[in-house]
């Protein structure tokens, strides 16, 4: 760090925290007064854990906002698989910070070729939300095509939802409808955040609908030849696609500090099928 937390910033940060500033606000006063992004992160983090533990004696109010409910698999099961809804899933990594979890077996062979057929027909280039209107744009850092399924579109839609909501602990209405992507040789998705950004003018428009984002699972429809693997830059994790597989990840905040920064890596040879399912905090109707 070449910016140093001296104890006056330390005070000033817990005093922001205790007059019931929000992190992310913190932050942004950091950054208005020259702090990079990283450090001041570093920073706040560090400060406000350190008072967390201080105060863990007799604490009377929290310094930080009470921990969310999150999508969440129950991986108490030995071996690692769980059973949900119609399915026998097999956990296949998982990790604590940032929460990443590899899943076999989520879906079948057929599923996965009917999916591919059922969006075929409809895939357009990729969009991504205009952070500032809060509107669709053509974005040059994703290169695939996509399409969304409303929820519950099809039979396999369905059965799928009701998988997924059993396997994270999470209802079906908070879900987003399934959207999938084909990445041709050469495609890729540029490393990004699935949440969004609470500094950005459209995002208020946007949770209107449903509330942020709490979590994403990533479906392999299909294994491509070569590359096109789901990487995590912040702690150098790269999954490989298989057909079946998934990666699911959660972020409790909207903020980089979650380190939940992935990417769909370029597609060398053959295609890449997904299918995204994005879990948000209360109803998407
Ligand atoms: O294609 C991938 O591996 C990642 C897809 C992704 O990040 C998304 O759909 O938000
Ligand atoms: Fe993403």
């Amino acid at each position: 760090m070449n910016q140093i937390v001296t104890p006056e910033l330390r005070r000033w940060i817990v005093e922001q925290a205790e007059a019931g500033h929000r992190p992310e606000a913190v932050l942004e006063a950091m950054k208005s007064s020259g702090w990079q992004e990283p450090v001041a992160i570093e920073a706040l983090e560090m400060v406000l854990s350190e008072r967390l533990a201080e105060r863990s004696a007799g604490a009377t109010e929290p310094v930080m906002p009470a921990a969310v409910a999150l999508p969440e698999p129950d991986l108490r099961g030995t071996p690692p698989s769980i059973w949900a809804h119609d399915r026998e899933v097999r956990v296949v990594m998982a990790m604590h910070d940032p929460r990443v979890v590899v899943f076999a077996n989520l879906l079948g062979e057929n599923e996965c070729e009917e999916i591919i057929q059922l969006a075929r027909q409809r895939l357009e280039r990729s969009h991504t939300v205009d952070m500032s209107t809060g509107d669709s744009e053509v974005n040059a850092a994703r290169t695939s095509e996509g399409m969304f399924f409303v929820r519950a579109e099809h039979p396999v839609c369905a059965r799928l939802e009701a998988r997924l909501a059993a396997l994270l602990n999470w209802p079906v209405e908070n879900g987003e409808g399934l959207q999938v992507l084909r990445y041709r040789p050469g495609a890729e998705y540029k490393p990004h955040y699935d949440y969004f950004d609470p500094a950005q003018p459209g995002t208020p428009t946007i949770l209107k609908r449903g509330g942020q984002r709490l979590a994403t699972i990533v479906m392999y429809l299909n294994t491509p030849l070569k590359g096109g693997g789901t990487t995590f830059p912040d702690v150098q994790l790269e999954v490989a696609p298989q057909r079946g597989h998934a990666v699911f990840f959660s972020y409790d905040r909207p903020l980089p500090a979650t380190r939940t920064l992935h990417g769909g890596a370029p597609v060398l040879e053959g295609e890449k099928w997904v299918a995204t399912k994005w879990l948000r905090a209360g109803r998407f109707d």
